[in-house]
């Protein structure tokens, strides 16, 4: 077996209760999330593409969106966007094992690890 990944790109808008007051994060700003997912297979047996495709799926209610008011998202943060795009992606692929949220200007990364 191995780990296929996919990875896409999305836009999104939150506010957060990081910081004191008067802390810009507490106002809506954006962010660009790079969103991967990890399945377990046989080489050469699941396409590269479909999963992508999925993935892009499973991440269009985040894409352009304000996370605060996603329905189902539990908070604006990084590991709410892993936690929800596993949840929509696993039932459509049984070997998912990872979905990873990365902020390569932060150099922040979270990863959701699934049995
Ligand atoms: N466990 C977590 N801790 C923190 C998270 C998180 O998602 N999970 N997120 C943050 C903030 O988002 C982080 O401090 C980044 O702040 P933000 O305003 O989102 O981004 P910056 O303005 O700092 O970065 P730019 O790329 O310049 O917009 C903290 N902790
Ligand atoms: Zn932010």
């Amino acid at each position: 077996m191995m780990l296929i990944s996919a990875q896409v790109n999305i836009e999104a808008a939150h506010f957060t209760p990081f910081g004191g007051e008067d802390d810009a994060r507490r106002q809506i700003h954006g962010h660009s999330y790079l969103v991967r997912a990890w399945v377990e297979a046989e080489p050469g047996v699941e396409d590269l593409d479909r999963l992508r495709e999925d993935l892009t799926a499973a991440s269009l209610p985040l894409d352009h969106a304000l996370l605060n008011e996603v329905e189902g998202l539990s908070g604006p943060s990084m590991e709410a966007v892993a936690d929800f795009v596993a949840q929509r992606l696993a039932p459509l692929w049984p070997g998912l094992r990872k979905v990873s949220v990365a902020r390569p200007t932060l150099g922040y990364e979270v990863i959701r690890e699934l049995a």
